[in-house]
């Protein structure tokens, strides 16, 4: 990457910078090979925050399926994870994993399911097979304690799992239905929506070695750090974090080297290496430092997240477009990587990230206002859906992870809060899933990469051409949708 003039001595944030289109042998956007340069194994770079209230098993499964990786936080207990590593790992790489009730399951049970998943559908099955489907409108306006069988459709999809995506969306479209039932002899396999079937022929899920969907966890820097990372990688998880806000303080580099002696045992008895990453820092010295304790990939950024109120609470931190460019320099010269993690809004701060030589982008509140997270699905006194969000260093956090400390120890701890322990993030009623989200992330992603005149994301950041720019620059690249 490089400045098209000589940039200020002060540090930048992505609002203060653009890049300038260069010229480009690209013939498409659908050429731009968006595979991570951090040999995790995921094919677009995008990693979900290890945040309790965005990160769990369907983020994990829902992501994966589309190339990315989510990391499941350090307060949940090792146990919960192996089980979320399990269901992820028999989750289909394709098919989305449906919802289903018994035919005479009630309206009202198969109402409060619906959101679980953004397809909007629940299967009614009959000892595996399926034998309707009901949608929200199926269920508008009918008694609650009503029998799903009694409001149910049986016109349906039923197709194999070697169909097409084409014929899949062919058939949908001419029936005018959403969802098809894929279906292995009898045996309910997925569901694909007409979306999905899209989807299919343009993201490659991101899998381990056996074909199996990718999902990482993390540890913190207290208590029993090589204990939990053991447990994790037996678990199966793909990807280990260690993480805490501070990632440049001894407890992190012996924490560290107890992770990366647990991995290289792991990979003496298995065969494989599993990347550890670690942070956050926002120095090339904390990079250095953090390669040199085992790190594979190390994660930036202090400050910059949305649930963060670290910088105006302590002043600490640093503008992340400057963090990131400085961070993945001296990661690029240890033949290491970086992720880009927090205070990303825009499709155009994923791009910018990426053109400072980020491997990946960490997003953890953006994700949060989608079905897929964690949190229930809430609705506003305007009718409006929302999730409620939390920063892993609020007093709400802390409180959690500390359950086994005692309440004078909880009480003091609850005091050092960096973080928002209570915010709405509404879903977006044109993207109120995750993968509508990743559509608009990686097809702005994709076309900076042509603007650049880059077939990958090592071209990307080798040529991309940054400029610096005012308020009003950045205004100017605002859309107007109500005029002026
Ligand atoms: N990227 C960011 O800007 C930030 C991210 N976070 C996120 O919040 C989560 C919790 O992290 P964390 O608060 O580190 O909690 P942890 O539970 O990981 O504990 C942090 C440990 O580091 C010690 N420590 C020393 N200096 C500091 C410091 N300046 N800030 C915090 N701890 C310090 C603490 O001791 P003692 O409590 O006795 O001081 C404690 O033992 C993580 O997911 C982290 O990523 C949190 C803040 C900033
Ligand atoms: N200072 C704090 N930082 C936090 C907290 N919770 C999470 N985080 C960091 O934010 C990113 C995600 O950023 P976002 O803008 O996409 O939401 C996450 O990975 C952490 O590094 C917190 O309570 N305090
Ligand atoms: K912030």
């Amino acid at each position: 990457m490089k400045f098209i003039a000589t940039p200020p001595a002060y540090d930048l944030t992505y609002s203060d910078v653009f890049m300038v289109p260069r010229r480009s042998s690209v013939a498409s956007r659908l050429d731009v090979d968006l595979t991570s340069t951090d040999g995790i194994g995921t094919t677009i770079p995008l990693v979900v925050a290890n945040m309790t209230a965005v990160s769990g098993r369907r983020m994990a499964e829902t992501v994966a399926r589309r190339g990315g990786v989510a990391i499941i936080p350090q307060d949940i207990p090792t146990d919960v994870v192996a089980s979320t590593v399990a269901k992820v790992k028999n989750s289909h790489t394709v098919f989305d994993t449906p919802i289903s009730v018994t035919p005479h399951d009630t309206v009202g049970q198969a109402i409060s399911l619906l959101a679980k998943r953004a397809h909007g559908a629940v299967v009614v099955v009959q000892d595996g097979k399926p034998l309707g489907l009901v949608s929200e409108a199926d269920l508008t306006g009918v008694d609650r304690f009503a029998q799903v069988h009694e409001v149910m459709s049986d016109d349906l999809v039923i197709v194999s799992p070697d169909t097409a995506p084409e014929d899949i969306f062919s058939r949908l479209s001419e029936k005018h239905l959403t969802v098809a039932l894929v279906c292995e002899g009898d045996r309910l396999l997925g569901v694909m929506t007409r979306k999905h079937a899209l989807r299919s022929t343009l993201y490659r899920p991101a899998v381990d070695p056996d074909g199996r969907l990718i999902v990482g966890a993390a540890v913190g820097i207290n208590g029993d750090v090589a204990g939990r990372a053991e447990a994790l990688l037996t678990a199966g998880v793909d990807v280990l974090v260690v993480d805490t806000a501070h990632g440049h303080q001894d407890k992190m580099i012996s924490g560290l080297k107890a992770v990366g002696e647990a991995r290289d045992r792991f990979a003496e008895q298995t065969g494989r290496r599993i990347s550890v990453a670690a942070g956050n820092v926002v120095s090339a010295d904390g990079v250095r430092e953090l390669v040199d304790a085992g790190a594979d990939v190390i994660k930036v950024g202090v400050g910059p997240g949305a649930m963060c109120t670290t910088r105006m609470m302590t002043g600490v931190g640093r503008p992340q477009f400057s963090a990131v460019l400085e961070c993945a320099a001296a990661a690029r010269e240890l033949g290491k990587a970086i992720w880009a993690d927090g205070g990303v809004r825009y499709p155009r701060d994923v791009a910018l990230a990426l053109a400072a030589g980020a491997g990946s982008v960490m997003i953890g509140s953006w994700f949060a206002g989608t079905y897929e997270s964690t949190g229930n699905l809430l609705t506003d006194a305007e009718g409006r859906a929302y999730k409620e969000s939390f920063g892993m260093a609020s007093a709400r956090a802390v409180k959690m992870r500390t359950r086994s400390s005692s309440g004078f120890e909880r009480a003091r701890a609850g005091l050092f809060e960096e973080g928002i322990s209570s915010s709405r993030m509404y879903l977006d009623p044109e993207r109120p899933s995750v993968e509508d989200l990743i559509d608009q992330i990686i097809s702005g992603v994709r076309s900076a990469c042509t603007y650049a005149g880059a077939a990958s994301l090592e071209e990307f950041h080798r040529f991309a051409q940054v400029g610096i720019q005012s308020n009003s620059g950045y205004e100017e690249g605002r859309p107007l949708p109500a005029g002026w």
